[in-house]
């Protein structure tokens, strides 16, 4: 087996009514503190990507660069930093986004991609998909393909995965919280 999404969804905790009343916040904080755990997830997306043709590899900010600054390194492929407005310096790119409980900017520096680049977009979770489809907006709006968006949770029950599917961009979690 090459991962255990059981062993993964046991390391995922939820904390109720955070950041806001009414969400169910899934804590994917406890995979970093153990090793076991942090191999198994990497090691998942390394074995999934490592014969793909992806060019470059693009993550969200803040969790979503956590482990694909260890998949950049372990693929030899270039990590694109997609990031909260105000965040990166010089010319940018941005798109406004509602997610699961707010609203927020993301932007890329100018220049970060072009016309056939391949990417894989990577985040933690997937919940409304507002967040990735911002990303895949600013990605594309510079002529970057999205060869496939990968996660570690998805939350099928708000549907944002589906979306992207239907955006015909394959998407690849570790693991789901269904209707719990
Ligand atoms: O599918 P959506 O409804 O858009 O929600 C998913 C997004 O929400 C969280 O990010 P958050 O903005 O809380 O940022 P963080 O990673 O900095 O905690 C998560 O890391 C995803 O990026
Ligand atoms: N339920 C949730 N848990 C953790 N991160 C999230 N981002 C959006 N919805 C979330």
């Amino acid at each position: 087996m090459l991962y255990d999404d059981f062993y993964i969804k046991s390391l995922i905790t939820t904390i109720e009514d955070w950041p806001k009343e009414g969400i169910s916040f899934r804590d994917i904080t406890p995979i970093f503190s153990d090793p076991k755990g942090m191999r198994m997830v990497v090691d998942a997306y390394v074995h999934r990507y490592i014969a793909s043709d992806i060019t470059h590899i693009a993550c969200i900010d803040a969790r979503g660069f956590l482990i694909a600054a260890v998949l950049a390194y372990e693929l030899q492929k270039p990590l694109i930093l997609i990031r909260k407005k105000g965040k990166l310096p010089g010319k940018t790119i941005s798109q406004r986004y509602a997610l699961e409980y707010g609203e927020a900017e993301l932007e890329i520096q100018e220049g970060a991609v072009a016309e056939g680049d391949n990417i894989l977009l990577f985040d933690d979770l997937i919940a409304t998909g507002g967040t990735l489809f911002a990303a895949i907006s600013l990605l594309t709006s510079q002529g970057a393909s999205i060869k496939e968006v990968a996660a570690i949770i998805d939350l099928p029950d708000l549907q944002g995965s589906q979306k992207i599917r239907d955006a015909e961009i394959p998407v690849f979690s570790l693991c789901a919280f269904d209707g719990e």
